[in-house]
């Protein structure tokens, strides 16, 4: 897609028309600390092929990743392990069920997290990361996203990550369940640790549609053309995105905008498109099932608008 298909003076018309959703939703505090986002932010940025960038709203906001880091550790986990490994430990199915929901862990068999978009499967995700310790771990994976996003400054924010770590009982309860069944090994703790410090990585829009044009663009850096994530992890990475990537908004997602895609409670949605472009998007008054109303609503615009459905 080409950067001349949309200018600036557009994007923000399209922002423009989706603000008024945000007064229908509510921003996440069952992590204390995303309860102080600005319910009103919309901001997006657009990643072009020819390595331009869009970006308009309320850009200077700053964000943490939340379920948008589930992509970003299943890519590494599956270069550090392999497909085999990896879903021997976690499914390929939607749930169909919230991503914090604990009750299919208890009637699958073998017990085993049905997807790596939900919580569960992300903290079984989480704890393949190869590295001895869990700051090697960390190291590892935020050296992914400055490669995914080209930009070394990027790191978690211990605000949000302490915030989520001393209020995170549910996610607790899904991984002491699973330890239990052998999904998960070694130390809950550390993996709690771990898991809330990749969920507090802190972007901007930009960063985000950097990733989002990494992916759809097969794993390719746009600027090098270097491999960053193998083609077959892209692909499988990509299709968890259309099948689980907004929860249990999956289906009416992928009928209506139609784009592989992940979002995160604080308010981030990531577009993968393969035609060429990235997208950012960041709102964080979400609605029931956790997904950025203005988000959701201002893919949607931009899917019919440029014709970006994949399907
Ligand atoms: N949906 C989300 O963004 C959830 C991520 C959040 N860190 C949690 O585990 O609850």
């Amino acid at each position: 897609m080409a950067t001349s298909i949309c200018s600036k003076e557009d994007l923000e018309r399209m922002i423009d028309d989706v603000r008024l959703y945000t007064k229908d939703g509510k921003v996440a505090d069952y992590i204390p600390a995303l309860g102080k986002a600005d319910p009103g932010a919309v901001a997006c940025s657009l990643f072009f092929e020819d390595g331009n960038v869009l970006t308009a709203g309320d850009k200077e906001q700053r964000f943490t990743l939340q379920s948008v880091s589930k992509i970003i550790t299943l890519a590494l986990a599956l270069m550090d392990r392999g497909e085999e490994e990896v879903f021997s430990r976690v499914g390929m199915e939607p749930t169909g069920d919230p991503f914090n929901s604990i009750s299919k862990l208890e009637t699958m068999i073998p017990s085993k997290p049905l997807n790596p978009m939900i919580n569960a499967g992300a903290l079984a995700v989480t704890n393949m990361l190869h590295g001895n310790t869990s700051q090697e771990k960390l190291g590892r994976l935020l050296a992914f996203v400055h490669d995914l996003t080209d930009n070394t400054d990027i790191t978690y924010s211990e605000e949000v990550a302490k915030s989520e770590y001393e209020t995170a009982d549910l996610n607790r309860s899904l991984c002491y369940f699973m330890k239990q069944h052998g999904v998960i090994k070694g130390d809950v703790e550390e993996l709690l640790d771990l898991y809330t410090k990749q969920c507090a990585i802190e972007v901007n829009c930009l960063d985000l549609a950097k990733i989002g044009y990494v992916i759809g663009n097969q794993g390719k850096d746009p600027c090098t053309g270097r491999q960053i994530v193998p083609l077959h992890i892209a692909r499988i990475v990509k299709t968890f995105m259309v099948t689980c990537g907004m929860y249990n908004a999956s289906g009416e997602f992928a009928i209506r905008v139609g784009i592989p895609a992940k979002s995160g409670v604080s308010g981030a949605v990531l577009g993968a498109v393969p035609f060429g472009v990235g997208i950012g998007i960041y709102s964080p008054s979400l609605d029931e099932k956790g997904n950025s109303m203005a988000g959701m609503k201002l893919l949607e615009t931009i899917s019919k608008r440029f014709d970006l459905s994949i399907f």
